[in-house]
């Protein structure tokens, strides 16, 4: 895979450009003018209440080819969002915005943040939405950065009141697909392969809809032009949100399987940044999972030789209570993987035996669970009070797990 860092900066090929994206050029690259203009839209249209962003933005970037399309719905599935992806350069499907985008180039940030803002207020995207394609500029990027400060306002100014729900701290998570040139080429010209087999297949037989066919996609100097289109202008845009959001940078030239796997794998890494400041406060004595197993090893080592050396008597016991008795039951669950056993043994009378037999069998690769049931047992009957008197019976249920034998039918 090429190494992000080495990428040599490759210029533009501006001179065929047309005439749009020459204007498109000359558009005044500031962020915070753009952004402002597009927010008092915005303001004039909702009221303030009204202008709910989703809590969770999944911006998805990566080279043309690099499997966003692809990728969205298995990453959607991961997050738990139900809602459909926004696909930025899909909104951006005016005349002009078309012909930019068929020559290889980018549509004005203005107009990507106008329709976009817009777009991100429709209630199905309120609890998260995975952004496809965005942010592709620097500008982008600092209204992005905007954006989310005027959620941080608007959280502050609701959150004491009944519509505080509705403005939730947002969660930014940045994944950036990489692929290198030649991958990123060599799929977007099998993309144009299969959408025009696709299309051909649906005019033939009316069946199914017609999918949208981008020039760049069967043209392999327009393809290599829109790649490094990313490399020049998206590329840097993208490396700067590793700042400020969780990024995850996905290895995307492997299989369709491997790249999942990458995916899933980086989004197991969540982080308590992603809830609100309260709801963490509220938690946060209470110890990871990852931090108590960290040591959890080294413990159990560590009871096992206090048992031998300083309770040797009853370690002993037990150890020959569960190789006499457990251990041939065991044996006998061996593909299943698990054996309930109910002992009334009084060797386990004592907790301390209880604790020796859970660490004896996690040391030999078993998860022992234990669970004592207090039975009680009628023993006599007064026929003038008419009471029971009853006797107390102790029942240790073991539960005993583990890797069982796999047996497959031929
Ligand atoms: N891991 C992969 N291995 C091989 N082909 C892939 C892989 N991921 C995506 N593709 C193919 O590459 C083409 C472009 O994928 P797509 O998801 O449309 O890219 P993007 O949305 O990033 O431009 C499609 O034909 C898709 O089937």
């Amino acid at each position: 895979m090429n190494a992000p860092a080495t990428t040599p900066s490759i210029p533009l090929s501006a001179p065929s450009a047309p005439a749009a994206t020459r204007t498109t050029d000359l558009e005044i690259k500031d962020a915070h003018l753009i952004f402002e203009a597009v927010w008092q839209d915005l303001e004039t249209d909702f009221r303030r209440e009204d202008l709910r962003f989703p809590k969770e933005f999944i911006l998805l970037g990566g080279a043309p080819g690099a499997g966003k399309g692809t990728n969205t719905a298995f990453i959607l599935k991961a997050r738990g969002l139900t809602c459909p992806p926004i696909v930025v350069s899909a909104l951006l499907d005016t005349p002009e915005a078309k012909r930019i985008k068929d020559a290889g180039h980018m549509v004005g940030d203005r107009e990507v943040i106008g329709i976009l803002l817009r777009q991100l207020l429709r209630p199905e995207y309120r609890d998260g939405v995975i952004l496809d394609g965005f942010p592709r500029t620097k500008v982008q990027v600092e209204c992005l950065k905007l954006l989310v400060n005027k959620l941080h306002q608007l959280r502050s100014e609701f959150i004491h009141t009944p519509l505080g729900i509705h403005f939730r701290q947002p969660t930014i998570h940045s994944m950036v697909l990489f692929v290198d040139e030649k991958e990123s080429v060599a799929r977007q010209l099998k993309r144009g392969r299969e959408i025009r087999d696709h299309n051909e297949e649906v005019r033939r037989t009316g069946v199914g809809e017609l999918q949208e066919e981008r020039a760049t996609d069967y043209d392999a100097t327009l393809a290599q032009r829109r790649y490094r289109v990313f490399k020049e202008q998206t590329w840097s845009a993208l490396q700067s949100l590793k700042e400020i959001y969780h990024y995850h940078f996905i290895n995307a030239q492997g299989s369709f399987e491997e790249v999942e796997q990458n995916i899933l794998r980086e989004l197991k890494y969540q982080s308590s940044l992603e809830l609100d400041p309260r709801t963490y406060d509220r938690l946060r004595s209470l110890p990871l999972a990852s931090d108590i197993i960290l040591h959890a090893r080294q413990e159990m080592v560590k009871r096992l030789d206090a048992y031998e050396f300083e309770q040797s008597d009853l370690f002993a016991r037990v150890v020959t209570f569960v190789e006499k008795k457990l251990m041939p039951i065991v044996h006998r669950h061996a593909i299943s993987g698990v054996a309930l056993i109910n002992t009334e043994d009084p060797v386990l009378d004592d907790s301390l035996a209880l604790a020796m037999l859970i660490d004896i069998f996690s040391e030999r690769g078993y998860h022992a669970v234990v669970d004592l049931h207090r039975i009680e047992v009628p023993e006599k009957f007064d026929l003038t009070t008419g009471l029971i008197k009853c006797r107390v019976k102790k029942v240790f249920r073991l539960q005993i797990r583990f890797h069982g034998s796999e047996i497959r039918r031929g």
